[in-house]
């Protein structure tokens, strides 16, 4: 996309924060101004975003769209992350993407009062935590239409960090361009696959006759709209980021299913501590050398206790990807090998769930829990804008 520089300004302001998230105000709830901040040293790493260069404007037909392209803070990417910053009075969590994002949104449900850092990648989300730049990391795995983020199952599994929570974030798409614009104007829509993806059936239906190009976020869609005027573009993105980076909404809600729902989980560099005075989801991932006999015995494990999973995913196994099977009669057979992620409805600290695991231990060659967390209880809410 556009180029950016980063610069070291003394003193900073300092960032602001998401209001509490029991606001119910159908307006935007969350106003985090996102910077990397140092506070011991007095010195705050801003990140200026400079006005691209001539020839990436286009026609030059500008339209004003005042203030609301002031420079912004740009994502960390990975040349940022230098030693940590000591801890200051929020939480500080890296999601994915620029302001306006949905993960934005999601760690401002997790954390009403944090400091949200927008990361360029998920690795460099991963990254921060571990480097202590940030407190901790939200990071979509699954969308109710678009299906799991495999990305970030993999990431799970390279990083080291623990799942500590969960959110479940109603996601409410709306379609943008320059202000004056008209559909019948557009040529291309770009957002996030998994946007792109949950809006395909509508996007149709509106009649447009455009490509569909995937970009790294909704709300970097917007902002790369907005920053190149581009006239013949929209982005699908929330509300919050039309109003950001000053686009006017052409169609609202356009999301195949009014209960279009992503699942976040937050993470970070130490586990909590299992509870039973609520409920607890736990997540495990597994591998196993035998053949899928054994994976009805490592479920049957959990359905004999009657605990209930509520997700499994499964991954190529990159370390061991193909199992060779010699016949001599019959030829050789190749079988493809896979990690399997699993959600269960139980916490660690039930016995129950402590003996699913010793035995699912019998069976497989590889187990990590990834981590204990209480379960999204917020009332269902489907119509509710983000
Ligand atoms: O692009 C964003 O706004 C994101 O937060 C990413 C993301 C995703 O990865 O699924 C999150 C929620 C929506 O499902 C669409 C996109």
């Amino acid at each position: 996309m556009q180029s950016f520089t980063h610069s070291l300004v003394k003193p900073a302001p300092p960032p602001s924060t998401y209001p509490n998230a029991t606001t119910t105000s159908s307006t935007r709830r969350h106003h985090c101004q996102i910077s990397s901040s140092r506070r011991h040293s007095n010195t705050t790493l801003v990140v200026s975003q400079q006005q691209p260069p001539a020839d990436h404007i286009g026609d030059l037909n500008l339209v004003p769209i005042g203030d609301s392209l002031k420079p912004r803070p740009k994502p960390l990417s990975i040349t940022d992350l230098a030693p940590a910053p000591m801890h200051g009075s929020n939480l500080r969590v890296a999601y994915q993407g620029v302001p306006g994002a949905y993960s934005e949104a999601a760690a401002g449900k997790a954390y009403p009062n944090c400091d949200a850092i927008p990361c360029d990648q998920f690795e460099v989300a991963f990254q921060s935590v571990e480097l202590w730049i940030a407190d901790r990391a939200v990071l979509p795995v699954e969308n109710s239409l678009g299906g799991s983020i495999h990305r970030n199952y993999d990431l799970l599994l390279r990083h080291k960090l623990h799942i500590v929570g969960e959110v479940q974030l109603p996601v409410h798409h709306c379609l943008l361009a320059l202000p004056g614009i008209q559909k019948e104007y557009l040529t291309r829509v770009i957002s996030h696959p998994q946007a792109l993806a949950q809006c395909e059936h509508t996007l149709t239906k509106l009649g447009l006759n455009v490509t569909r190009e995937a970009v790294d976020d909704t709300a970097g869609a917007a902002e790369f709209v907005a920053i190149n005027n581009l006239r013949d573009t929209a982005a699908i993105a929330s509300a919050r980021a039309a109003e950001l980076y000053g686009l006017e909404i052409l169609a609202n809600g356009i999301q195949d299913d009014s209960g279009n729902i992503t699942r976040f989980v937050m993470l970070a560099r130490e586990p909590i501590v299992p509870r039973i005075d609520r409920p607890f989801k736990t997540s495990i991932v597994f591998a196993h050398e035998k053949g899928t006999s054994v994976l009805f015995k490592v479920l049957s494990a959990f359905a004999f206790r009657n605990i209930s999973l509520t997700k499994i995913e499964s991954r190529p196994h990159r370390s061991h990807p193909i199992r060779v099977v010699d016949d001599a009669d019959g030829g050789t057979a190749k079988h493809f090998e896979y990690l399997f992620y699993v959600d269960f409805e139980a916490s660690m600290a039930e016995p129950r769930a402590q003996n699913a695991l010793a035995e699912v231990q019998e069976f497989t060659s590889f187990l990590r829990v990834l981590g204990s967390y209480p379960m999204d209880m917020t009332p269902w809410s489907p119509s509710r804008e983000d």
